[in-house]
């Protein structure tokens, strides 16, 4: 996904940007301070980054200097009050990629942001980049020991590879990490997201299109294949595809050749795709919604995100990670976990994965009182949802991952264990539902009351 940041002591500004851009499809981080997004900078970057110039503590014009020095590729966006020529021409004299006088329309700062992104993808050092995040992934669970063996496997050819994960599992990293790790790491790593490209502007995204070729197509665009000539284009979300878009794409995988939309000239490209998915493929191409040649094409490697609960090993080395990462980029002592707070970290259930954990990691460096993070000073998601867990139908994901771990384990043979523990549980509940009346429970259950008096008598339960 493109992400853009945002730099404004103002929050009301930094919350309409936000607004427009995420429904554009943009993922934006916000800082109050220019010192902040310098640090921030040291671990991971945008595509695109705005500013305001009055700021208390650095100002923007400084900032603008830094990040020209440090991250030539990286484009600008300067936004002022005060919208005179002078600031117009600084801004552009330092290096800026444009200049945002306040107020601004928001499809205009929108549009900004658009061609910025462009030619950040033209320009950018992508291999550096995507070399650092490599060195970011954290794993020490069997589960991910095996992606990291796959991505050395990997690192000589540029098959294609389907990764499938849930969301925030680190799908993009883990393509990042494939592309960076191949032949093909000098040149661009193009990350799409299906699912946020509206359906009509799939075909144009990926393909281009030439001047007229509809309503709005002022001028010729390159596609996201030509931008990745000779690199990696990462396709998430595949499973959101418009089916007529799988068809042009398996097309250019067989021969490499594609039209830009409005085009008649094919233009040829030499493109390793990367997908990923949280769907069931297979499902997908049994209800038709996902071509079968297709699904073949791409799962040629495939290599499976476990969810983080699934990993609940990895979580306190991640959560100290992100601990460090989000007071490094605060500029503040690092917070460290209690033993019963890690307690209750593993014990959660994450849905939004290590994304989540991060975010969460994030709110503790800012909201937690005292530099020791005890059980009490979690967000209360970590405890809601913790109790929540144990209590609704989540109990059976959790016995899924028990019952994962035992098999890792090496366990055998486990049926009559977990069979006789169901038992004990479904007649001790159900009488008790039924104040002890057995012709009742066993209705409860869904059993004759002959099986009841038999399983009370195999269960040692009379
Ligand atoms: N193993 C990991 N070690 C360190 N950071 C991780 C790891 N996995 C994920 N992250 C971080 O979690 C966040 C989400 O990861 P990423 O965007 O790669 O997930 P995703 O599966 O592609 O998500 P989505 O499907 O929603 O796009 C990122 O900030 C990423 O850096």
């Amino acid at each position: 996904m493109k992400t853009v940041w945002l730099v404004d002591d103002d929050a009301s500004i930094r919350f309409v940007l936000e607004k427009a851009l995420s429904r554009a499809g943009f993922q934006t981080e916000s800082f109050a301070s220019a010192e902040s997004v310098l640090s921030a900078l040291e671990y991971n970057q945008p595509m695109v980054l705005i500013s305001d110039v009055r700021m208390p503590g650095m100002d923007g014009m400084t900032l603008l200097e830094g990040i020209c020095k440090e991250h030539p590729e990286l484009p600008v966006i300067i936004m002022t009050a005060h919208s005179d020529l002078d600031s117009a021409v600084q801004a552009f004299q330092k290096g800026a990629f444009e200049y945002l006088a306040k107020p601004f329309d928001l499809n205009e700062a929108v549009n900004l942001v658009e061609s910025a992104c462009r030619a950040n993808a033209k320009t950018k050092t992508k291999p550096a980049q995507a070399e650092q995040k490599a060195q970011d992934i954290i794993g020490e669970a069997p589960a991910m020991q095996e992606v990291f063996r796959a991505i050395g496997k990997l690192s000589a050819s540029s098959m294609s590879v389907l990764i499938n994960g849930e969301s925030g599992t680190g799908k993009e990293l883990v393509a990042g990490a494939l592309h960076n790790h191949s032949p093909r790491k000098e040149k661009e790593f193009i990350a799409l997201n299906m699912a946020a490209i509206p359906k009509e502007l799939v075909e144009s995204e990926l393909f281009g299109h030439e001047k007229g070729a509809f309503t709005g197509a002022d001028s010729v665009r390159k596609g996201r294949f030509e931008q990745a000539n000779g690199g990696t284009l990462f396709l998430d979300e595949i499973g959101d595809m418009p089916l007529d878009v799988q068809t042009r794409l398996l097309r250019v995988l067989a021969d490499g050749e594609f039209y830009r939309v409005g085009g008649h000239q094919s233009i040829k490209v030499d493109v390793r795709i990367i997908a990923a998915t949280h769907q069931n493929l297979e499902e997908l191409v049994s209800a038709g919604k996902f071509r079968d040649d297709l699904f073949h094409r791409l799962n040629v490697v495939r290599l499976k995100l476990p969810a983080l609960r699934e990993r609940t090993e990895d979580i306190e080395k991640l959560a100290n990670y992100f601990l460090t990462k989000s007071a490094k980029e605060l500029k503040v002592e690092s917070k460290i976990l209690a033993p019963d707070a890690t307690k209750k970290l593993k014990a959660f259930h994450w849905p939004g994965n290590v994304r989540q954990l991060e975010n969460t990691c994030r709110w503790i460096t800012v909201m937690a009182p005292g530099q020791i993070v005890t059980e009490a000073d979690l967000p209360s998601e970590v405890f809601v949802s913790a109790v929540k867990t144990t209590q609704s139908t989540d109990w059976l994901e959790q016995f899924q991952v028990w019952f994962d771990n035992e098999l890792k384990q090496g366990r055998e043979n486990i049926w009559p264990d977990i069979q006789a523990e169901i038992e004990v549980r479904l007649i001790n509940t159900a009488l008790n539902h039924c104040h002890g009346h057995k012709q009742d429970a066993a209705v409860k259950i869904g059993w004759g009351r002959n099986t009841l008096t038999r399983k009370l008598k195999e269960r040692n339960l009379n």
